[in-house]
């Protein structure tokens, strides 16, 4: 059996030493470090998300700035609110909660956020020193972060290893596969056309599933002893549950936790660690920021 990583009690474990470096910031330099969540629209998955960010935020002494904008706000009208963040010496951070509207272009939004404050590392410039060799961008993207830390804090090494990642999306997918090999591991990138995505996967010494697709990942696919990092977070019809519906992941984890090695659970597992990042990226921003002006 498996070995459930369980990112909850790992994010509660880096928010307190986050917790701790905030309270001796604001001793040092009397500020706190300040982090802007932008929402446009009001799709309840997002409103969810932001939720648990500006709460997190709460808890660790973070200020949070909420800029919440109607779904028919202009591109314009949204980059002028990003450029109003980015002189604002009390924020740290900008976060602009994605999907965005389609009338909106994401990658001109995301171009304008101030690179020393691209808490999510959505900027093109930030995933293109991603990218390079021998570069860091000034952030690492929050949810690749998270699968990298949860498997150095459950003491699975990256080096020389076989690693696939399921997906290529820019938020996940592709960052991951950039930082997996970035952790010199041999990567490989299995996707929607992907031919036989079963008998690549079965190689893997690490699996990182971010494809959307609810259980698509079965047991018999898992390598035995591998470690699984499931970011799958997809809504499926529970009449059982209050709500409606239930969380589960690509993995089918029921199958997967008896071969695998480590896996990670949905809920519980990426999520919370996907946050604690943004905080500690947060952090980071503040960090620097204090210490030039200092
Ligand atoms: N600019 C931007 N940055 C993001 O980082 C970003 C985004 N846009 N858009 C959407 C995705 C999704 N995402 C999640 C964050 C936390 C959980 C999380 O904490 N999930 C809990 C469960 C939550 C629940 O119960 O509903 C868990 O897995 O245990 C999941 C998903 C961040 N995203």
């Amino acid at each position: 059996m498996a070995t459930v990583i369980d990112g909850k009690a790992v994010a509660q474990t880096i928010r307190s030493e986050i917790a701790e470096e905030v309270r001796a910031l604001s001793q040092k330099y009397g500020k706190v470090p300040g982090l802007a969540v932008v929402i446009v629209g009001n799709r309840k998955d997002s409103q969810s998300y932001v939720g648990m960010k500006r709460k997190a935020c709460a808890e660790l002494g973070i200020k949070s700035f909420d800029i919440d904008l109607p779904e028919q706000v202009s591109e314009s009208d949204l980059i002028k609110q990003v450029h109003q963040l980015n002189v604002n010496p009390d924020v740290h951070g900008i976060l602009v909660q994605l999907p965005l509207p389609k009338h909106i272009n994401e990658e001109k939004v995301l171009s304008e956020i101030s690179l020393g404050k691209d808490v999510d590392g959505f900027h093109p410039l930030n995933i293109g020193k991603l990218a390079m060799k021998d570069r860091d961008p000034l952030f690492l993207p929050c949810t690749p972060k998270a699968c990298i830390e949860l498997l150095s804090r459950s003491g699975v090494s990256i080096k020389g290893k076989k690693a696939v990642v399921v997906g290529r999306s820019n938020i996940v997918g592709l960052p991951a596969s950039l930082l997996l090999l970035k952790a010199d591991a041999t990567v490989t990138i299995v996707h929607s056309r992907t031919t036989q995505p079963e008998s690549i996967i079965r190689e893997a010494d690490i699996v990182i599933a971010a494809a959307g697709q609810p259980m698509m990942i079965k047991g018999s696919w898992i390598k035995p002893g591998a470690a699984v990092i499931d970011v799958g977070t997809n809504a499926v019809d529970d009449p059982t549950k209050k709500s409606g519906y239930r969380l589960v992941g690509d993995v089918d984890f029921e199958e997967a936790s008896k071969v695998a090695g480590w896996i990670t659970p949905v809920p519980g597992g990426v999520g919370p660690m996907t946050v604690t990042m943004l905080l500690h990226n947060t952090l980071e921003g503040a960090k620097r920021c204090f210490e030039k002006n200092h």
